[in-house]
């Protein structure tokens, strides 16, 4: 299936995250033949990151005239993510991700879009896991992305996540869509470009098929962290001695008591009920977290994760 229509109705409001890029330009077009004929409401959002200055600009204002063009509202947000890495410490990539979300779920609530669709599709997703493993993850991890989960009141749905990056291609050549280049996409010294472009081709060599092999690995993991995710939720209101939108305190005789598959999940649910979407918790950070018999988290002014005693 290259684009689950499925997953939009009538009644919606969807607003589409677009980067300018293909696979997001592609998306938007997708959405747009779909309004017509369900009659959904359809609006854009991009976030200018800051990271490349001129591409950044760029990019925002191709995105703008796209909107306009299909003569969909437009929500743009620009935000420093350079200085907001070096602030909280986090990658530029980790620090990019979490503005681009907690701007998505801003302006979904501000005007009411029930739905956030965003352009993931079949490589990302092989690449994701790929590199989750080679880092170290838990079947949360493994379990790659997910097409449709709700967030903060708003459905989160990824309609191209079976499409191969090709379909996508080809789809952008017959219906003679432009986009933007990403040039840093080209550049190996990245982990996840060096991934995409040297070591998945070598996998479809050796099985053509891999992309469906883990996908249904990542549908199996993902069956199986949903049930431990229902037990951590339940045992993390067991054992919240403190919270608050800051920091969360846990009872350290009950967590270092508990399974270290349940105790490692309520160690991550707390961290993202203060991060809110950043999805990327590094494993060996909540096996410290648990090794050193540690039991709060908290941010400071700047957004930065403490933990302590
Ligand atoms: N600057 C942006 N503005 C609006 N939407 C964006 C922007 N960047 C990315 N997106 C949306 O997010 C999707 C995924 O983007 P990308 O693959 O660059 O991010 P990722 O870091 O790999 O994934 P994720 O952010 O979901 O973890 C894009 O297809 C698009 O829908």
């Amino acid at each position: 299936m290259f684009f689950n229509a499925a997953l939009f109705a009538a009644p919606n409001k969807v607003l589409a995250a677009v980067s300018g890029g293909v696979d997001s330009v592609v998306l938007l077009d997708l959405l747009c033949d779909l309004k017509k004929s369900l009659g959904f409401t359809l609006a854009v959002a991009h976030l200018n990151h800051q990271i490349r200055q001129s591409a950044a600009e760029r990019d925002a204002d191709f995105v703008e005239n796209l909107a306009a063009k299909y003569d969909l509202p437009f929500h743009l947000s620009v935000k420093n993510v350079p200085a907001l890495a070096k602030q909280s410490g986090l990658s530029l990539e980790d620090a990019g991700r979490k503005a681009r979300y907690e701007f998505f779920f801003q302006e979904a609530q501000l005007h009411q879009y029930d739905t956030l669709a965003l352009a993931h599709h079949a490589d990302d997703q092989a690449e994701t896991i790929l590199f989750r493993l080679l880092r170290g993850a838990a079947a949360k991890g493994l379990s790659g992305i997910t097409p449709e989960r709700r967030e903060q009141g708003v459905r989160l749905v990824r309609p191209l996540l079976q499409a191969a990056k090709q379909e996508i291609l080809a789809y952008a050549a017959a219906h003679a869509l432009t986009f933007q280049e990403d040039e840093t996409n080209a550049d190996t010294a990245y982990t996840r470009n060096k991934l995409r472009l040297e070591i998945l081709p070598q996998l479809k060599e050796i099985n053509p098929n891999y992309q469906e092999g883990l996908r249904r690995t990542a549908e199996i993991l993902r069956a199986d962290d949903e049930y431990l995710d229902t037990e951590a939720r339940r045992l993390y209101a067991e054992i919240v001695v403190g919270e608050n939108p800051a920091r969360i305190k846990l009872d350290a005789v009950a967590l270092q008591g508990c399974h270290r598959a349940l105790a490692r999940r309520v160690v991550r649910l707390a961290i993202e009920k203060l991060c809110g979407a950043l999805n990327d918790i590094s494993l060996s950070y909540i096996e410290n977290f648990l090794d050193n018999g540690l039991t709060t988290i908290s941010l400071d002014e700047n957004g930065k994760l403490l933990v302590s005693k």
